[in-house]
Protein backbone atom coordinates (compact mmCIF):
# COMPACT_ATOMS: atom_id res chain seq x y z
CA UNK A 1 0.00 0.00 0.00
CA UNK A 2 1.69 3.14 -0.99
CA UNK A 3 0.68 5.82 2.24
CA UNK A 4 0.17 9.53 1.50
CA UNK A 5 1.86 11.80 4.07
CA UNK A 6 0.88 15.10 4.37
CA UNK A 7 3.14 17.52 5.97
CA UNK A 8 0.80 20.40 7.86
CA UNK A 9 2.49 23.89 8.33
CA UNK A 10 2.08 24.32 12.25
CA UNK A 11 1.47 27.99 11.86
CA UNK A 12 -1.61 27.41 8.87
CA UNK A 13 -2.71 24.86 11.24
CA UNK A 14 -2.72 27.11 14.48
CA UNK A 15 -4.33 30.16 11.94
CA UNK A 16 -7.18 27.59 10.74
CA UNK A 17 -8.21 26.42 14.47
CA UNK A 18 -8.25 29.76 15.56
CA UNK A 19 -10.29 31.68 13.00
CA UNK A 20 -12.80 28.50 13.81
CA UNK A 21 -13.34 29.91 16.96
CA UNK A 22 -13.24 33.10 15.76
CA UNK A 23 -16.16 32.34 13.21
CA UNK A 24 -18.18 30.17 16.41
CA UNK A 25 -17.64 33.58 18.43
CA UNK A 26 -18.96 35.94 15.69
CA UNK A 27 -22.20 33.63 15.03
CA UNK A 28 -22.33 33.08 18.32
CA UNK A 29 -22.66 37.01 19.18
CA UNK A 30 -24.64 37.85 16.13
CA UNK A 31 -27.50 34.99 16.92
CA UNK A 32 -28.90 36.70 19.85
CA UNK A 33 -31.02 38.70 18.12
CA UNK A 34 -31.28 39.69 14.10
CA UNK A 35 -30.54 43.24 14.33
CA UNK A 36 -27.62 42.73 16.63
CA UNK A 37 -24.04 43.68 15.12
CA UNK A 38 -20.25 42.07 16.34
CA UNK A 39 -17.57 43.69 16.35
CA UNK A 40 -14.09 42.09 15.72
CA UNK A 41 -10.61 43.93 16.58
CA UNK A 42 -7.50 42.65 15.33
CA UNK A 43 -3.79 43.32 15.21
CA UNK A 44 -1.62 44.66 12.11
CA UNK A 45 2.13 42.70 12.06
CA UNK A 46 2.75 39.54 9.75
CA UNK A 47 1.70 36.88 12.33
CA UNK A 48 -2.41 37.58 11.19
CA UNK A 49 -1.73 36.74 7.72
CA UNK A 50 -2.74 33.01 7.67
CA UNK A 51 -5.45 34.02 10.23
CA UNK A 52 -7.07 36.55 8.02
CA UNK A 53 -6.73 33.96 4.63
CA UNK A 54 -8.21 31.55 6.69
CA UNK A 55 -10.98 33.67 8.57
CA UNK A 56 -12.13 35.89 5.45
CA UNK A 57 -14.46 33.20 3.96
CA UNK A 58 -15.91 31.88 6.79
CA UNK A 59 -19.72 31.41 6.32
CA UNK A 60 -21.54 34.23 8.78
CA UNK A 61 -23.62 37.45 8.31
CA UNK A 62 -20.40 39.54 7.59
CA UNK A 63 -22.63 42.56 6.67
CA UNK A 64 -23.36 42.70 10.79
CA UNK A 65 -19.90 42.61 11.57
CA UNK A 66 -17.40 45.74 12.34
CA UNK A 67 -13.70 45.36 12.49
CA UNK A 68 -11.04 47.90 13.60
CA UNK A 69 -7.54 47.36 15.10
CA UNK A 70 -5.83 47.50 18.14
CA UNK A 71 -3.25 49.88 16.97
CA UNK A 72 -1.96 51.51 14.32
CA UNK A 73 1.13 53.39 12.79
CA UNK A 74 0.12 57.23 11.79
CA UNK A 75 0.27 56.27 8.13
CA UNK A 76 -1.65 57.07 5.16
CA UNK A 77 -3.55 54.39 4.64
CA UNK A 78 -1.89 53.43 1.46
CA UNK A 79 1.78 53.05 3.15
CA UNK A 80 3.26 49.67 3.05
CA UNK A 81 3.18 49.71 6.87
CA UNK A 82 -0.30 50.86 7.32
CA UNK A 83 -2.76 48.23 9.46
CA UNK A 84 -5.44 49.48 7.77
CA UNK A 85 -4.17 48.42 4.04
CA UNK A 86 -2.93 44.93 5.59
CA UNK A 87 -6.36 44.43 6.99
CA UNK A 88 -8.11 45.51 3.29
CA UNK A 89 -5.93 43.33 1.56
CA UNK A 90 -6.12 40.39 3.37
CA UNK A 91 -9.01 40.01 5.66
CA UNK A 92 -11.25 41.84 4.03
CA UNK A 93 -11.90 40.19 0.57
CA UNK A 94 -14.02 37.16 -0.42
CA UNK A 95 -17.45 36.96 2.26
CA UNK A 96 -15.87 39.69 4.77
CA UNK A 97 -15.63 42.05 1.99
CA UNK A 98 -19.49 42.45 3.63
CA UNK A 99 -17.82 43.73 6.90
CA UNK A 100 -17.88 47.18 7.73
CA UNK A 101 -14.21 48.37 8.97
CA UNK A 102 -13.18 51.20 10.99
CA UNK A 103 -9.74 52.40 10.65
CA UNK A 104 -7.80 54.25 13.52
CA UNK A 105 -6.69 56.97 11.36
CA UNK A 106 -7.62 60.24 9.82
CA UNK A 107 -6.13 63.32 7.83
CA UNK A 108 -4.33 65.13 10.56
CA UNK A 109 -0.81 65.25 9.67
CA UNK A 110 -0.03 64.06 13.55
CA UNK A 111 -1.49 61.38 15.95
CA UNK A 112 -1.80 64.08 18.88
CA UNK A 113 -4.43 65.97 16.77
CA UNK A 114 -6.39 63.26 15.36
CA UNK A 115 -6.58 60.99 18.44
CA UNK A 116 -10.00 62.52 19.61
CA UNK A 117 -11.78 62.31 16.46
CA UNK A 118 -10.76 58.90 15.89
CA UNK A 119 -11.88 58.14 19.93
CA UNK A 120 -15.12 59.21 19.32
CA UNK A 121 -15.69 57.27 16.40
CA UNK A 122 -14.35 54.03 17.56
CA UNK A 123 -16.01 54.51 20.94
CA UNK A 124 -19.48 54.64 19.29
CA UNK A 125 -18.87 51.06 17.85
CA UNK A 126 -20.90 47.98 19.55
CA UNK A 127 -18.73 47.32 22.39
CA UNK A 128 -17.87 44.73 23.52
CA UNK A 129 -15.95 43.15 21.34
CA UNK A 130 -16.84 39.88 20.35
CA UNK A 131 -13.11 38.90 19.98
CA UNK A 132 -9.79 41.09 20.28
CA UNK A 133 -6.56 39.16 18.63
CA UNK A 134 -3.79 40.61 19.92
CA UNK A 135 0.03 40.07 18.69
CA UNK A 136 3.18 40.49 20.75
CA UNK A 137 6.64 41.73 19.77
CA UNK A 138 10.21 40.55 21.12
CA UNK A 139 9.92 43.54 23.65
CA UNK A 140 6.97 42.33 25.45
CA UNK A 141 4.39 44.99 23.77
CA UNK A 142 1.40 44.33 22.36
CA UNK A 143 -1.43 46.85 20.44
CA UNK A 144 1.47 49.87 20.61
CA UNK A 145 1.89 49.76 24.56
CA UNK A 146 5.50 49.78 24.34
CA UNK A 147 7.91 49.40 26.94
CA UNK A 148 9.47 53.04 26.37
CA UNK A 149 6.00 54.49 24.79
CA UNK A 150 6.04 58.31 25.59
CA UNK A 151 2.31 57.81 27.07
CA UNK A 152 2.60 53.95 27.92
CA UNK A 153 1.32 55.07 31.76
CA UNK A 154 -1.37 57.18 29.60
CA UNK A 155 -2.53 54.37 27.53
CA UNK A 156 -2.77 51.66 30.98
CA UNK A 157 -4.81 54.14 33.06
CA UNK A 158 -6.74 56.11 30.61
CA UNK A 159 -10.65 55.77 30.56
CA UNK A 160 -10.41 57.52 26.48
CA UNK A 161 -10.85 54.94 23.69
CA UNK A 162 -7.53 55.99 21.88
CA UNK A 163 -4.36 57.23 22.88
CA UNK A 164 -1.39 58.44 21.00
CA UNK A 165 2.08 56.67 21.43
CA UNK A 166 5.93 57.21 20.05
CA UNK A 167 8.64 54.84 21.26
CA UNK A 168 12.28 55.47 21.03
CA UNK A 169 12.35 51.74 19.56
CA UNK A 170 9.71 52.44 16.57
CA UNK A 171 9.97 54.37 13.60
CA UNK A 172 6.89 56.00 13.15
CA UNK A 173 4.39 57.60 15.57
CA UNK A 174 1.40 55.08 16.37
CA UNK A 175 -2.07 55.25 18.20
CA UNK A 176 -3.37 52.48 20.08
CA UNK A 177 -6.48 51.73 21.76
CA UNK A 178 -6.28 52.11 25.73
CA UNK A 179 -6.17 49.32 27.60
CA UNK A 180 -9.45 49.79 29.26
CA UNK A 181 -11.14 49.76 25.97
CA UNK A 182 -8.57 46.39 25.51
CA UNK A 183 -10.61 45.05 27.92
CA UNK A 184 -13.89 45.69 26.19
CA UNK A 185 -14.13 42.31 24.70
CA UNK A 186 -16.38 38.90 24.95
CA UNK A 187 -12.62 36.64 24.27
CA UNK A 188 -9.35 38.09 24.14
CA UNK A 189 -6.73 36.05 22.06
CA UNK A 190 -3.18 35.74 22.00
CA UNK A 191 -1.76 34.89 18.64
CA UNK A 192 2.58 34.18 18.64
CA UNK A 193 4.76 32.50 16.35
CA UNK A 194 7.98 31.11 17.18
CA UNK A 195 9.92 30.05 19.92
CA UNK A 196 11.42 33.75 20.81
CA UNK A 197 8.03 34.87 21.61
CA UNK A 198 7.51 31.71 23.90
CA UNK A 199 10.49 32.68 25.58
CA UNK A 200 8.69 36.07 26.27
CA UNK A 201 5.89 35.15 26.95
CA UNK A 202 7.48 32.70 29.50
CA UNK A 203 9.21 35.60 31.25
CA UNK A 204 5.62 37.17 31.46
CA UNK A 205 4.22 34.38 33.08
CA UNK A 206 6.84 34.43 36.00
CA UNK A 207 5.55 37.19 37.60
CA UNK A 208 8.48 39.24 38.24
CA UNK A 209 8.89 42.28 35.72
CA UNK A 210 6.34 45.18 35.78
CA UNK A 211 3.16 45.63 33.39
CA UNK A 212 5.18 48.61 32.29
CA UNK A 213 8.77 46.47 31.27
CA UNK A 214 6.42 43.88 29.80
CA UNK A 215 3.25 45.72 28.66
CA UNK A 216 1.80 41.94 27.63
CA UNK A 217 1.05 41.53 31.35
CA UNK A 218 -1.65 43.52 31.32
CA UNK A 219 -3.59 40.76 29.95
CA UNK A 220 -2.38 37.73 31.57
CA UNK A 221 -4.72 38.34 34.69
CA UNK A 222 -7.96 37.58 32.75
CA UNK A 223 -9.24 34.51 30.99
CA UNK A 224 -6.94 34.71 27.30
CA UNK A 225 -6.81 31.93 24.55
CA UNK A 226 -3.25 31.54 23.48
CA UNK A 227 -2.52 29.98 19.88
CA UNK A 228 0.94 29.76 19.52
CA UNK A 229 2.66 27.96 16.80
CA UNK A 230 6.69 26.90 16.53
O1 LIG B 1 0.71 46.58 14.14
C1 LIG B 1 1.46 46.07 14.91
O2 LIG B 1 2.68 46.01 14.71
C2 LIG B 1 0.87 45.45 16.15
O3 LIG B 1 -0.21 45.90 16.59
C3 LIG B 1 1.86 44.88 17.12
O4 LIG B 1 1.46 44.91 18.45
C4 LIG B 1 2.11 43.46 16.65
O5 LIG B 1 1.00 42.65 16.93
C5 LIG B 1 3.36 42.89 17.28
O6 LIG B 1 4.42 43.77 17.07
C6 LIG B 1 3.70 41.55 16.67
O7 LIG B 1 4.05 41.75 15.34
P1 LIG B 1 4.38 40.54 14.36
O8 LIG B 1 3.13 39.78 14.16
O9 LIG B 1 4.87 41.19 13.11
O10 LIG B 1 5.43 39.73 15.06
Amino acid sequence: MNATVTEQDPRVQTAHSLAEYLAAALRADLDVDPSARALLVVSGGSTPKPLFAALRDKPLDWSRVDITLADERWVSEDADDSNARFVREHLLSGAASAATFHPLTNAEAEPEDGCAEVSARIAALPWPASALILGMGSDGHTASLFPDGDRLQEALTSADCCVPMRAPSVPQARITLSLERLRQTRRTVLHLTGTDKQAVLSRALSDVEAVSELPIRAFLSAPLALYWAP
